[in-house]
């Protein structure tokens, strides 16, 4: 299905052409003696999945809580556009339009239409009283986000556990709700936390699907962190590499994954064949990571 944002509940959001840039400049942040980011810089291009990755403790997920607001860097900055983000707190940030999702699922009650309506909370023009009264105005408000999260529901493979609760779902679908409660904000920029960890190829596969055609239908922006190396070369454009807080390489996935620093990082040796069996590339050698794409039983990437 196509969809575009509506126009009726968030007037004065509506998308341009393309999204803004959001631009990443020497941002760093320290945790008492540690820097967790180093002076890191990088630009996600309108309309385009930027891949933020590294080893575990590289500064990946600090670097998104920069993003949403939740950290404040010592020094840096963060814009959108002309806007900037850093310093402004995480209700603000995602009002300009930067919608995230976390690592861990944290939707566990009520059915995917009641946490998708909680996701159109920030878009609602009408007051609680209002709605409460049920005045004709909040009635008509409402109905247009039940209809919109419906959209929402559909493009994420939802549609027909719409009514369910999310108790019942399955991790895969549990995982996907987060993502369309993101999108039900109706950002310009999506940062996604580890989309797929936990899930089975099956599922993998299907959320993959899911962000290619979100980001191709609504025209927006995705930073992706995660350690799932052929969902990040199937669906990046760009791929910025972190190691001990510092940016140590960026380009096209093919240009990281052959990157002497990247493998260093990855692997421990400059240089060295990767191996092809796990694509979760968590960084160690012990686990046997690697940078090299999964394929399905037909070799196709999933
Ligand atoms: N709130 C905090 N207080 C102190 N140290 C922290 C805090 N958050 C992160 N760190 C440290 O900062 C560094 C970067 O951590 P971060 O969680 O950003 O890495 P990451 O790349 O997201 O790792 P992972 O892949 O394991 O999620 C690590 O050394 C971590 O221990």
């Amino acid at each position: 299905m196509s969809l575009r944002p509506i126009t009726d509940t968030a007037p004065d959001r509506l998308p341009a052409a393309a999204p803004p840039e959001l631009r990443v400049r020497d941002v760093t942040v320290r945790f008492a003696g540690l820097t967790a980011l180093d002076a890191v810089s990088f630009t996600v291009a309108p309309g385009s999945v930027h891949a933020l990755i590294g080893p575990n403790g590289a500064g990946k997920s600090t670097c998104f809580n920069v993003l949403s607001g939740l950290y404040r860097p010592v020094s840096g900055e963060v814009r959108l556009g002309d806007e900037p983000l850093t310093g402004r707190a995480p209700h603000r940030i995602a009002a300009l339009g930067v919608a995230r999702t976390f690592q861990n699922i944290v939707t566990t009650e009520g059915t995917v239409a009641d946490n998708l309506m909680l996701g159109r909370h920030i878009l609602s023009h009408a007051g609680f009283a209002a709605t409460a009264l049920r005045l004709p105005r909040a009635v008509r408000e409402q109905r247009a986000h039940l209809a919109r999260a419906r959209e929402i529901a559909e493009l994420t493979g939802l549609a027909t556990r719409f009514e369910t609760p999310v108790a019942l779902l399955s991790y895969g679908d549990r995982k996907r709700v987060e993502l369309a409660r993101a999108l039900c904000l109706e950002p310009r920029v999506l940062l996604l936390d580890e989309p797929v960890a936990g899930m089975n190829g099956a599922e993998r596969a299907r959320t993959a699907e899911v962000i290619d055609t979100v980001r191709a239908e609504l025209g927006l922006s995705v930073l992706l962190v995660e350690h799932d190396m052929g969902l990040v070369m199937r669906l990046a454009d760009e791929v910025t590499v972190l190691d001990f807080g510092r940016r140590i390489a960026h380009g096209t996935p093919d240009e990281v994954r052959r990157h002497p620093e990247v493998l260093r990082a990855y692997l421990g040796t400059p240089g060295e064949d990767t191996p092809g069996e796990d694509t979760t590339a968590q960084g160690t050698t012990a686990q046997g990571t690697a940078l090299e794409e999964e394929t399905d039983s037909e070799g196709d990437p999933v």
